[in-house]
């Protein structure tokens, strides 16, 4: 009866990468200063042997780096094992440990690219596992839980921190030091409770099987780009992220509803006329840019990047431009996803 009820449990694979949730304090009172990305998946699984009440799991190690140091090429790398793994008969879902100053970056770029229905969950800690209140166990021990649950079928990418399920999509960071540091501004999908899923809403957006894009079909990335706007922003430093060799769109932050500083709209202007895509995103960390507002999209060929915060507009505009770089198409992709 007990090998019926174990070969019945969901079969998860922990894909480990990095970050806090990897971390080691000199103390136990170590909650903010301590070394990141130290701690192997093997012994990460070890420290929460709870994780065996809710499924199988399998570790391993794809790197082990702080998140704000992954490159294209580590989150090409990524994504493909997570592809190739989501193909396998043998395992039910998919969980990644991940550094949280770019888990979000990620997490989208996985529900753009991978096509499963399986679910994979991307999860990290704010305190390292040595400090007092570590939140990595219970995170770790809800994503396992979230990775195996039939109904995160065909719901995309989520993140789980603080007891909340988020859509990979709209999570992002939006506060540091504190454990509740993951926020959707539509609201969370569900939570997690002693195991067990609760769940709220579904995402609308399209992503993994319904996207048009594929990790199996992307060799490269092309080179995107984010320029801040503040009162006083020069354009010299559009001018030189602009003359970066292979640039193919540059993501403007703007301020308020996406608006531009009267002398940077010239820049953006000569940039587009050379064939780079202008997306207007905004640094305000709520609310999304209306097209033709603050600036005429329409007559200068630029592209909103709806909702999404400057780093997901980045995210989804290297992935679109594996396909197209015309401006309608692009702005179809950023309504759409
Ligand atoms: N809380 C964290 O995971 C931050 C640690 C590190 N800066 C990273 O993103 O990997």
């Amino acid at each position: 009866v007990e090998s019926v009820a174990q070969a019945s449990k969901p079969r998860i694979m922990i894909l480990a990468t990095g970050g806090t949730i990897a971390g080691t304090g000199a103390s136990s009172v170590n909650s903010a200063s301590y070394t990141a990305s130290k701690v192997a998946v093997d012994q990460l699984i070890a420290g929460v042997p709870e994780l065996s009440r809710v499924a199988e799991v399998r570790g391993e190690q794809v790197m082990q780096i702080a998140s704000e140091s992954l490159t294209n090429d580590d989150l090409l790398k990524l994504a493909r094992r997570v592809s190739v793994l989501s193909k396998r008969p043998d395992v039910d879902g998919i969980v990644i440990t991940h550094g949280t100053d770019t888990l979000e970056e990620t997490a989208y770029f996985l529900n753009l690219t991978v096509h499963t229905d399986k679910p994979i969950v991307v999860v990290g800690s704010m305190r390292p596992g040595t400090a007092l209140s570590a939140d990595g166990a219970l995170n770790l021990y809800d994503a396992v839980s979230v990775a195996g649950s039939k109904d995160a079928r065909g719901k995309g990418v989520f993140v789980t921190m603080n007891d909340e399920i988020h859509a990979g999509r709209d999570v992002t960071k939006m506060v540091n030091i504190k454990t509740e540091a993951f926020k959707s501004q539509w609201g969370p999908l569900g939570m997690v409770v002693e195991g067990k899923n609760y769940w709220f809403r579904a995402p609308i957006k399209r992503h993994t099987t319904q996207s048009e894009f594929d990790i199996d079909q992307i060799q490269t990335l092309p080179k995107v780009e984010i320029v801040y706007g503040y009162e006083n922003a020069p354009r010299a430093t559009v001018d030189a992220v602009g003359a970066s060799p292979g640039i193919q769109a540059i993501i403007h932050a703007g301020t308020g509803n996406g608006s531009v500083a009267n002398r940077i709209v010239p820049a953006l202007q000569e940039l587009r006329a050379k064939g780079v895509n202008v997306i207007r995103s905004a640094r305000v960390p709520a609310g999304f840019v209306v097209r033709n507002a603050e600036q005429p999209d329409d007559k200068y060929g630029w592209v909103v990047g709806h909702d999404l915060n400057p780093q997901k507009s980045r995210i989804l505009s290297m992935v679109a431009l594996t396909k197209t770089r015309d401006p309608k198409e692009l702005q179809r992709i950023f309504w759409e996803y």
